[in-house]
């Protein structure tokens, strides 16, 4: 049985750990590590699995490693477990935005094969993207494994050039807050204009459920589900145009366009 390890035990792997359990995984395949105890322990307790402060041990124990520490530290944790274990049969998953294919391979003195995947926290709950992007060493039997721990919290896209992970960051990685920022807005208006603070809630998140699952289950294009809200003439019209004149179209795109100039700028820094 595929055994996997989780370095770091923060949002994004106890994300895709809840997803692996939510899939039926057994909690006995799964170590996480942590250098407080309180984090580890509290995601093993909830999930059964195994856990340690020791990233070697982790990295013995299992085929598969998933690095969810922040990106400055990948690669020292990487080169930490290379100096201390044989590394050539591991799948190293990074799932860090800003740390290169070859910085990893490089502390890892070119052994065992990595593997970049951008996921989302939506992966909690099953409804994740993530895009991957494998090494040349990596072999076909570990992609399907790796596609598989991915599939397991949602949707996923094979890469063609590493440069295209900065892409898919912008777009699904980051793209979670973009949407929270939005109803974080529309909540505190919705606030403002008298509701309280559970109704406001519950108006923001069910609109931003029903308008998620139109675009889902509709075959026509977003465009043309925004058009059909739109009387002319009416209400929305007269909130669009206020988007519009305030440059919201090219606000997203430049917002879009920072995430992809702070990747890059975090490789150099890693
Ligand atoms: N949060 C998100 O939406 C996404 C995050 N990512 C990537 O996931 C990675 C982790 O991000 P988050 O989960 O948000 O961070 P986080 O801060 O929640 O988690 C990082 C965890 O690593 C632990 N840690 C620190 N040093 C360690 C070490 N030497 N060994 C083991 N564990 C150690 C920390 O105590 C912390 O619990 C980052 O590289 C980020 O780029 C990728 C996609 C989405
Ligand atoms: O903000 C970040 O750097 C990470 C990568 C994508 C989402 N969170």
């Amino acid at each position: 049985m595929t055994k996997v390890a989780f370095i770091g035990a923060g949002n994004m792997n106890s994300a895709v750990i809840l997803g692996l359990i939510n899939a039926g995984v057994s909690p006995s395949n799964i170590m996480v590590t942590n250098p407080s105890p309180e984090k580890r322990e509290k995601l093993a307790q909830a999930h059964g699995i195994l856990h340690t402060a020791n990233n070697v041990e982790a990295a013995e124990f299992a085929d598969f490693i998933v690095l969810g520490v922040k990106p400055h530290l990948i690669t020292q944790v990487t080169n930490d477990i290379a100096n201390q274990i044989d590394v050539s049969q591991k799948c190293f998953i990074s799932v860090a935005a800003g740390t290169t294919m070859a910085q990893i391979q490089q502390s890892l003195s070119g052994k065992g094969s990595v593997i970049r995947v951008m996921p989302n926290t939506p992966s909690q709950l099953g409804l994740g993207v993530s895009g991957m992007y494998a090494c040349s060493q990596t072999t076909e039997q570990q992609k399907q494994v790796a596609q598989e721990i991915m599939q397991a919290v949602g949707i996923i896209k094979w890469l063609d050039a590493e440069a295209q992970i900065d892409d898919i960051i912008a777009v699904s990685g980051s793209g979670p807050a973009y949407f929270f920022l939005f109803m974080e807005a529309m909540e505190t208006k919705a606030k403002a204009l008298g509701f309280s603070d559970n109704e406001a809630r519950a108006l923001v998140q069910q609109t931003a459920l029903g308008a998620a699952q139109m675009v889902v289950e509709n075959d026509i294009s977003i465009a043309q589900l925004r058009e059909n809200v739109t009387s002319k003439g009416g209400t929305t019209q007269a909130a669009l145009n206020t988007f519009r004149e305030g440059g919201l179209p090219e606000l997203v795109s430049n917002a879009m366009d920072s995430a992809i100039a702070r990747a890059k700028e975090m490789a150099q820094d890693s």
